[in-house]
């Protein structure tokens, strides 16, 4: 039976923790034990509540009516006060049988459950200790603040207090996602998609200072402010004022917060360059944080004298005269303040990285060079831009390897390839990947390996790749963030509506409904494939040392009727099109081939050999190329030899930028693969970043381009969630209560014990099958407002629920001591919704529909968040 959940919501000092809920539950514990005085004022009413009681009585049964009698008796009873002080005792001492009977069960589920694996489990799955509650449900708060970009914010959200950052739907993602991995062990990926300027950095870093709190010991720890500290530094030096985002990410982030029951273990960035020559060139119109120029200008004589460096300074970087600069200055102050505060807590020494500047420029290599707006640039730009980019490698690297010794928190390291879930979840791995491996007849220590890491590497990972741009025109960098983000379009494509659809297909679940949504493998092709791709094309005229006018017209000839390109209009010898899934977008090969050579000379790198050089820290950057060219006869024989200026993935040299960015990606996909994805759908308000701007026209196009109508339609009239019958009963079943348990004692425990075949696949759905009619009777009406929408359905091996039966599933068993079965909240804050947009779909379906109200204006932004489930 399921007990209306407000009279536990209602009761007592405190909530009660989920995990004793579903116990009380299960046990039937009349929910009068709580709240005697809650009890009466439900039950002297009538409406809504009395509707759910009827409704929750439903339920029960034959059940129900002894308890209606019990009931009734103890509503009587409670009518005098010394009664509800007798209950109350009566609850207090119950309490701690109740604890005891928990420990009890969870001895005894783990002893009854043999060789089980995930048959030992308890009726009721352990939790993570370390699990704070969940934040407040929605319901209480049909109105959350704003939780998608309306530009009213620009500041580092890691920075921000709890309170500034809170966003809720965030928040109940990041512990879902913790929940999940640490009752799984499973890697959890947090994918944050929308164009540039939505909002995927800002809502990234609000997710990892909530991961924090949730997993990592707060805002407090070292491990917070050496992680907040290398954003900091990395955000500096790959941040560009871009003319769709003022601060648009030139470096993509995947960053995993490995935990291990609950808590966090270590933390490792992962970094994904684009470009680096924008570090010198920003296109027209663009402009990059000038750190290097403020460490000049900000260095005192004393230390221009140290450095060598007297001859240089703020009177060479007349550029910083210019109108636009000017305007810029003291925000890059401010900035370049921060950012030396942070290397600090890195342990990297200011004048170290200064020092680096300073060799390059003693070279003689760069020098400024008066632009047409009477502001200087700096010429030198190869040697410039390798300093750069080995820098920020650095910086990543130094981030990565931190050691956190004595710390109850463990190492933060990306060095260690130790078990982060211990000796158990190392052997369970190895015998899985070990049965798989022999099944496949394997060749198999590389997949055994693989499965090892895959199994024991429980992370949380929060992906921030480069949103889609339509610069115009646009660059090589424009070209690798765009395959980026076509790339996630298709990850999320498979994901949410091809698997749905095979899925159902294969285990013979009529699905109401085939989404149709576009397929964007013919984009990815053209840009990727590696016979004859644009990017394959620009590799082999790189290496034919063509020109961009002849890449143009190789790549005209090879794919002339493809329907992904197009001719530039008006048409040019070097540029052409391609129709992006977000946009048709013009590029510019102009500096393809140059960018994609990516290339230092070997005579400039020989002269931070430490023989000559002594800078140590500039030696250390080089170290690689260093040593590459010691073997290749060493300083002496340097000269007409090239360094890529980039870090590079490949292990021989001869890579270009755009196939270490196609390494990298893959590499990236093969990791996420293997991980729970928690999709995050970012929308922008405007095109201009004006605060409290909603254009519909803006919007409408992002929601296309996303796929939102398509994926709300599968939302709505669809099966997007499946779970093994298995996996779903052990999670649940408590939400049957004893009768479940007592027929699980000679059904569902056969199948515990890992009894294989169709006959124990039978029994399992049957068990699922009762578990989803009482929790689709308790949901039953006034609620929701579509019955539709609270659907199931058995396959061979899994269920099949639409996203309502997910919610109502989720929240029965997830947060049963908040008002779940208020329904008329419910329906507004978690049943698909219709939102007031103009747009011509009127069925937009979202989950959270913030208003904001300002100057009178009333303005709506959506943004969607889904969360699936494995
Ligand atoms: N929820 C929000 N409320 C207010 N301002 C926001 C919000 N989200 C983002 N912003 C602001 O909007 C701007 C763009 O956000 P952000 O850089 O995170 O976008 P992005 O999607 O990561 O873009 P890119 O792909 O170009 O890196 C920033 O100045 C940021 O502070």
């Amino acid at each position: 039976m399921l007990l209306p959940d407000q009279t536990y919501e209602a009761c007592g000092p405190g909530p009660v923790s989920p995990p004793l809920h579903a116990l009380l539950r299960a046990h039937r514990v009349p929910p009068e034990f709580f709240c005697a005085n809650r009890t009466r004022r439900r039950h002297s009413g009538g409406g809504e509540e009395a509707g759910a009681a009827a409704a929750a009585g439903a339920v029960a049964g034959a059940g129900a009516t002894r308890r209606r009698t019990r009931h009734q008796r103890r509503r009587n009873d409670a009518s005098s006060s010394n009664e509800a002080v007798h209950l109350q005792r009566r609850l207090l001492s119950l309490s701690s049988e109740l604890v005891t009977l928990r420990n009890h069960l969870h001895v005894g589920a783990g002893g009854a459950g043999g060789a089980g694996g995930a048959g030992s489990q308890p009726a009721v799955p352990p939790r993570a200790h370390h699990l704070p509650p969940p934040p407040a449900a929605l319901p209480h708060h049909p109105a959350p603040p704003p939780p998608v970009n309306a530009y009213t914010d620009a500041c580092n959200a890691l920075t921000l207090t709890a309170a500034r950052a809170h966003r809720p739907e965030l928040a109940r993602l990041v512990h879902d996602a913790v929940r999940h991995q640490a009752d799984t062990g499973y890697p959890q990926a947090i994918i944050l998609s929308g164009v540039s300027g939505s909002g995927k950095t800002h809502a990234s870093m609000v997710l990892l200072r909530r991961l924090f709190d949730v997993a990592g010991g707060g805002p407090e720890t070292d491990a917070f402010k050496h992680l907040a500290a290398a954003f900091t530094v990395l955000r500096a030096l790959g941040t560009a004022a871009t003319p769709a985002n003022s601060h648009s990410s030139r470096i993509g982030h995947f960053i995993e917060v490995q935990v291990t029951d609950g808590a966090l273990y270590r933390t490792k960035i992962h970094c994904y360059f684009l470009d680096q020559t924008r570090v010198v060139r920003p296109p027209p119109g663009e402009r990059n944080y000038h750190i290097f120029y403020q460490m000049l200008a900000g260095l005192t004589p004393d230390e221009r004298a140290q450095l060598h460096l007297e001859g240089y300074g703020p009177q060479d970087l007349r550029y910083l005269a210019s109108p636009h600069q000017r305007r810029a200055e003291p925000e890059d102050a401010a900035r370049f303040h921060a950012w030396k505060t942070c290397l600090v807590i890195l342990g990297i020494p200011f004048l170290d990285v200064v020092r680096v500047l300073a060799a390059v420029l003693l070279l003689g290599n760069v020098q400024f060079i008066e632009n047409t707006e009477g502001g200087a640039e700096p010429g030198g730009e190869a040697e410039l831009a390798a300093a750069a980019a080995l820098l920020v490698a650095t910086i990543v690297r130094r981030a990565n390897s931190l050691k956190r010794l004595g710390s109850t928190l463990g190492t933060l390291s990306s060095d260690s390839n130790e078990s982060v879930h211990g000796p158990e979840a190392a052997r369970r791995a190895l015998s899985a990947g070990a049965a798989r491996a022999a099944r496949a007849g394997a060749r198999s220590m590389a997949a055994l390996n693989d499965a090892v890491r895959h199994a024991t590497d429980g992370f949380v990972g929060i992906l921030d790749m480069f949103g889609f741009e339509d610069a115009a025109p646009s660059r090589l960098e424009h070209l690798c963030a765009n395959l980026c983000a076509e790339t996630m379009q298709h990850f999320y494509n498979t994901h949410v509506f091809k698997s749905a659809a095979e899925s159902c297909r294969e285990e013979g679940v009529a699905c109401p409904l085939e989404v149709e949504y576009v397929d964007n493998v013919p984009c990815i092709d053209l840009v990727s494939s590696l016979r004859g791709g644009l990017l394959a094309a620009l590799d082999a005229e790189c290496a034919a040392g063509g020109s961009a006018e002849q890449y143009v017209s190789r790549v005209r000839a090879a794919h002339r009727a493809h329907p992904r390109l197009a001719d530039a209009r008006p048409p040019h010898a070097r540029r052409f099109a391609v129709r992006h899934y977000a946009a048709e977008v013009t590029y510019d090969a102009a500096d393809f081939l140059e960018a994609n050579r990516d290339a230092v000379p070997d005579d400039l790198l020989a002269a931070f050999d430490s023989a000559t050089c002594e800078f140590g820290f500039a030696t250390h950057l080089f170290g690689a190329e260093l040593k590459a060219l010691a073997a290749q006869g060493g300083a002496a024989n340097a000269g007409g030899g090239f360094f890529r200026a980039s870090p590079t993935v490949a292990a021989e040299g001869g890579s270009t930028l755009t196939q270490d960015f196609h390494t990298r990606l893959d590499n990236l996909l093969r990791t996420l693969v293997h991980a729970r994805p928690h999709f995050v759908r970012c929308l922008r308000a405007n095109a201009t970043e004006t605060p409290m701007l909603f254009e519909r026209a803006t919007v409408a196009r992002q929601v296309r381009a996303l796929q939102i109508l398509e994926t709300t339609q599968l939302m709505a009239s669809g099966y997007p969630h499946r779970m093994r019958f298995r996996a779903f009963s052990a999670r649940y079943r408590a939400l049957w209560g004893r009768g479940a348990r007592g027929e699980r004692g000679d059904r569902g425990e056969r199948a515990e014990r890992g009894e294989r075949g169709e006959r124990a696949e039978r029994e399992g759905g049957a068990e699922c099958a009762r578990v989803l009619r009482s929790v689709q009777a308790a949901a039953a009406p006034p609620a929701p407002a579509s019955p539709a929408a609270v659907r199931w359905a058995l396959g061979k091996r899994h269920v099949f629920l639409s996203e309502g039966m997910r919610q109502v599933t989720t929240h029965h068993f997830e947060y049963p001591h908040y008002k779940l079965i208020n329904l008329p909240q419910i329906r507004h804050s978690f049943y698909p919704y219709h939102v007031r947009t103009s747009l011509p779909e009127t069925a937009i379906l979202g989950y959270y529909l913030p208003e904001i109200k300002s100057n009178k204006k009333k303005l709506t932004t959506i943004v969607l968040i889904l969360q699936t489930w494995a």
